[in-house]
């Protein structure tokens, strides 16, 4: 645990050199000087890459790029330059993705409550299929076929196939216990498998199931998949989506399955299980997981004598929400000398008020570590920035796709006056209105106290 950070968690085009780490040939450092900090940074050739083998192991309309990990327009643009389609759950991701050029017709829609608004845009955009979760949703798809002059909508129904897999009980999607899908032991599944053939506003092509995410046995995963095709199979349907979930290396001495691995062992499942179709993924994590890397500054260091020894960062559970939420393991590294041992013990923490804003306990820390220097988390281009927050009022930070020495802005930094543009009370200019808020705001809103 004292060594120098491992290779093979940092972004692929990483290279160490006299400036010290540089990424897409670009110094760490040096990004941070220049976009200042906490930064996300993104190896977009390393994100093409992942994108290319996904599509190479599963085949170009077999694997949709689970947005949620990660996504703004340049994300969205590339995955579907590099052939993968674009998995979708919300509206708001839905609109990204339309925003980026992404074609309809390689835009899948999920989410286990979808509105009305959310299922017309899809239907009329004719996305390529939704992912059906619930009778309810079945009965707001008819209505709106019935309303008017939309198409039926091409539906895959997601099933609770009773296989839960994954890192954290959080993140484990399909025991029989889920908010999601239809359930296999109970027989609503070949309900909603009667009902959706038998409707005019679904054309039902197939079956969908995602058992959970950051499984790091392809085996779990491959579980999941047999108990899902065994039902395709007898459903008649014409294609099955074993969804997303393959895990990827957070800490020196943890592997993940290959995608080539990945598909060998859903495959030979589901026709194990009786199936003879193709089979369909949507990784996320493993798609954008190494290739993107968060900078932080340092700005204090506490000793605590007999205790332990704090390092706070300028950044915290408002970008990196992950340790609080799973207990996940992150590590960290100087860019300056990537090389260095690390034989420093302190606990990694972020500027919030919350002593549980912890982004690394007892991170492994090289011993020249000082106030003011850059500081790296690899792996924290997965549901990172996606579940970035304004906690605090801190302003998400900005992320850089940096490629072949060019480092481009994909989304810029968050300013005080994109939080105060929300802020219903706040005058034009950014001044807080200081007294008779609540007259004003009855006054605005009628009806309100
Ligand atoms: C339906 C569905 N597909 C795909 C994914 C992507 O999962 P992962 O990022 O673990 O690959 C998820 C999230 O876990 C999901 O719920
Ligand atoms: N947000 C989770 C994964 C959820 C996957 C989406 N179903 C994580 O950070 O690991």
């Amino acid at each position: 645990m004292s060594s120098a950070i491992e290779a093979e968690l940092l972004p692929l085009t990483s290279e160490d050199g006299p400036a010290g780490l540089s990424v897409g040939a670009i110094a760490l450092t040096e990004l941070a000087r220049r976009f200042g900090t906490p930064l996300f940074v993104y190896d977009e050739e390393h994100l093409r890459q992942r994108c290319r083998e996904a599509v190479s192991a599963f085949g170009r309309d077999n694997v949709a790029y689970a947005s949620k990990a990660f996504l703004c327009t340049a994300m969205a643009r590339l995955a579907h330059e590099e052939g993968m389609l674009l998995d979708v759950a919300s509206g708001g991701e839905l609109r990204v993705a339309l925003r980026a050029g992404v074609p309809a017709d390689r835009i899948v829609l999920h989410g286990n409550n979808k509105d009305e608004n959310e299922l017309r845009t899809a239907v009329s955009a004719r996305v390529r299929h939704i992912v059906v979760d619930s009778f309810d949703e079945m009965d707001r798809i008819e209505r709106l076929h019935a309303a008017g002059d939309l198409p039926p909508a091409q539906v895959q129904l997601r099933v609770a196939p009773g296989v839960a897999a994954g890192a954290h009980e959080s993140i484990r999607t399909g025991g029989n216990d889920s908010k999601f899908g239809f359930g296999l032991a109970d027989g609503v599944a070949d309900a909603a498998v009667r009902r959706a053939a038998a409707s005019s506003a679904m054309n039902l092509e197939g079956i969908h199931a995602h058992v959970g995410s950051q499984v790091l046995d392809a085996r779990e995963l491959a579980a999941g998949a047999a108990a899902v095709a065994r039902f395709a199979a007898h459903a008649g349907v014409c294609r099955l989506t074993v969804g997303g979930g393959l895990g990827v290396a957070y800490e020196a001495g943890q592997s993940a399955p290959t995608f080539a691995e990945w598909a060998r062992q859903v495959r030979d499942a589901a026709r194990g299980a009786g199936w003879n179709g193709e089979v369909a993924v949507e990784p996320g994590r493993s798609i954008v997981a190494r290739a993107g890397m968060t900078l932080y500054r340092v700005g204090t260091i506490k000793r605590i004598e007999g205790v332990r020894t704090y390092v706070s960062v300028d950044g915290g559970m408002s970008d990196n929400l992950r340790p609080a939420l799973y207990a996940s393991r992150y590590e960290a590294f100087l860019p300056r000398s990537p090389r260095s041992s690390r034989p420093l013990r302190a606990r990694l923490v972020g500027k919030h008020c919350e002593s549980g804003d912890v982004i690394i306990d007892n991170a492994a820390l090289p011993l020249d570590l000082r106030v003011s220097d850059v500081l790296a988390t690899p792996v924290t281009g997965a549901y990172g920035y996606a579940m970035a927050s304004n906690y605090n009022k801190l302003l998400r930070p900005a992320v850089v796709f940096v490629r072949n020495g060019e480092a481009r802005i994909v989304v810029r930094r968050e300013t005080e006056e994109d939080l105060l543009r929300l802020d219903m009370d706040s005058a034009p200019d950014g001044v807080v209105i200081p007294s008779g808020v609540g007259r004003l705001v009855a006054a605005r809103h009628p009806g309100t106290a």
